[in-house]
């Protein structure tokens, strides 16, 4: 089988191999992908340092015009590498083709930023004194990405970094780094110049670790727990670094006695179970009021039935695998503890066989849990939802705030009053209306609060913010 390599300095390198494994067909092998060392990382990495005066100074038609042709040719190839995506991560073929569409438009978004880099000219308080604002690059920008969005993730973090004019050691998650590898191969057949986009795929606790440890780093972006952003934040610190973190999420979705059922349900089951329940933006907490409760529950219950859990490529599935037999674990884990906090399991919590050999788990429903249980305080990442009962509204806002954690939030209601009042009183980065939690826009800023989030927002035009450094200088007349 061939070796898809790691890029560093512009060259192809690497002989050392990991499998790439397929969560719905554990016996098929998607690639051997390259398993960089420190000194890969190294090597990247001063790469990335010498390439960054010219890149940093170069041409805002060349960069749009490279960003420009990476979109076009993801969007060309979205059935190819949409089926590449489903394979190595275990989300449905639409939700991976999907996804390979939104890549697409990130860096068709950011060709588009390229030509509308501006500063501004600003009069002085003192006479004869013009000042002038404008944004640098950082310099060299670590990325790090999780395993949960194989392209979206690395494309919203690539496109920006490489428009504001820094340069990049890209490491992506061990689990799925075939996505990665093709939009690296994607933008360098684009024609960046050597040493601008370095990938070193291979362990985080070695190749991420590195990164970590290099005062040659100037900004770290990165998606994944809170355990390894915790290391990220205080291996930045040390260096005086930036660094923007996106962790994880416990996040609500209210339902109060005024929604419209269909909507709600519709809206839980595509927040809590789709893409297997494993995006930060998923809803694992159904914060119901006692008027619609026992309606909702019987409603999603039904609606969890007609799901269909199976092999990510079968036309039909609704229900991918989860990603491997970790998460499994840390799946069933989290179900057993639900079990024995006293939360009614009503619905799903079994392991399942199929065709293929994967790690199919159903989706899974804890009713008459409470707020703090585990279940409703702890991140899963799995098709694991609870269901907390509630009085009325202002106990289903409170209850709702009442988390470590502040990434996206939901309600449920044809109420203008609770609606306009919870968009105004949720503690989270984003609120959604009769709306899922999860699946964003690409175009708008993308970020939480509390303990899901640390540094300025990523996508749309805010990402600036992280990738440049603002620069004000005063010229006298
Ligand atoms: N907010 C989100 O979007 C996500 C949240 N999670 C949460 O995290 C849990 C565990 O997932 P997991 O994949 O283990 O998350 P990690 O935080 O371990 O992985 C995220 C990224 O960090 C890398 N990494 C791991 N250790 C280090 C290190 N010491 N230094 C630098 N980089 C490192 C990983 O590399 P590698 O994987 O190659 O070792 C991966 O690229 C999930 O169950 C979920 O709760 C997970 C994914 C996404
Ligand atoms: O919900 C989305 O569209 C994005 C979610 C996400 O970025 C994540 O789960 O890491």
């Amino acid at each position: 089988m061939t070796i898809y390599q790691n890029l560093i300095a512009g060259e192809w390198v690497g002989s050392d191999a990991t499998k790439n494994i397929n969560p719905s067909n554990t016996n098929e092998v998607v690639g051997l992908y390259a398993d960089g060392s420190t000194e890969d990382t190294k090597n990247a990495i001063a790469a990335a340092k010498a390439a960054f005066p010219a890149w940093s100074r170069s041409g805002i038609w060349e960069r749009h015009v490279i960003l420009k042709k990476a979109g076009d040719e993801i969007m060309a190839r979205k059935d190819e590498l949409g089926a590449l995506l489903a394979r190595e991560e275990g989300k449905t073929l639409p939700e991976a083709i999907g996804e390979t569409i939104r890549a697409s438009q990130i860096f068709e978004f950011f060709a588009g930023e390229a030509l509308r880099l501006a500063g501004e000219v600003v009069p002085s308080v003192r006479p004869n004194i013009g000042v002038e604002i404008t944004r640098d690059p950082l310099g060299v920008i670590g990325i790090i990405t999780p395993w949960n969005f194989p392209i979206a993730i690395p494309a919203w973090k690539i496109a920006p970094a490489l428009c504001y004019g820094n340069t990049v050691v890209f490491k992506p998650a061990e689990l799925v780094p075939g996505c990665s590898w093709a939009i690296v191969d994607i933008l360098h057949r684009a024609g960046l110049p050597k040493g601008v986009l370095n990938l070193v795929m291979g362990k985080g606790s070695v190749v991420g670790q590195a990164m970590l440890d290099s005062p040659d780093v100037t900004g770290i972006t990165f998606t994944g727990s809170t355990g390894t952003g915790r290391r990220v934040a205080a291996a930045s610190i040390e260096h005086n670094r930036k660094f923007q973190l996106e962790m994880g999420g416990k996040n609500p979705m209210v339902v109060l006695d005024d929604a419209d059922l269909t909507v709600a349900v519709e809206a839980a089951a595509n927040s809590g179970f789709f893409s297997t329940g494993q995006r930060c933006t998923a809803s694992s907490r159904l914060i119901v009021t006692e008027g619609i409760h026992d309606r909702f529950v019987a409603a999603l219950t039904e609606k969890l039935n007609t799901l269909v859990v199976d092999n990510a490529m079968k036309p039909g599935t609704h229900i991918g695998p989860v990603v491997d037999e970790k998460q499994l674990k840390t799946d069933t884990d989290y179900i057993e503890i639900g079990r024995k906090e006293g939360a009614k399991l009503a619905f799903g919590g079994e392991l399942i066989t199929r065709e293929t050999p994967g790690f199919y788990l159903q989706p899974t429903l804890f009713t008459e849990a409470t707020n703090q249980m585990r279940i409703s305080r702890e991140e899963i990442f799995g098709p694991v939802v609870s269901v907390i009962r509630v009085k009325d509204y202002d106990d289903a806002l409170a209850t709702a705030n009442d988390t470590p954690f502040g990434l996206s939030a939901g309600i449920a209601t044809t109420s203008l009053k609770h609606a306009t009042h919870f968009k105004r009183n949720s503690e989270a980065g984003m609120v959604m209306v009769n709306l899922p939690t999860a699946g964003v826009d690409f175009h708008v800023p993308f970020g939480g609060r509390k303990g899901s989030s640390y540094g300025p927002r990523e996508q749309g035009k805010y990402a600036a913010e992280f990738y440049t450094s603002v620069k004000t200088a005063y010229t006298l007349a």
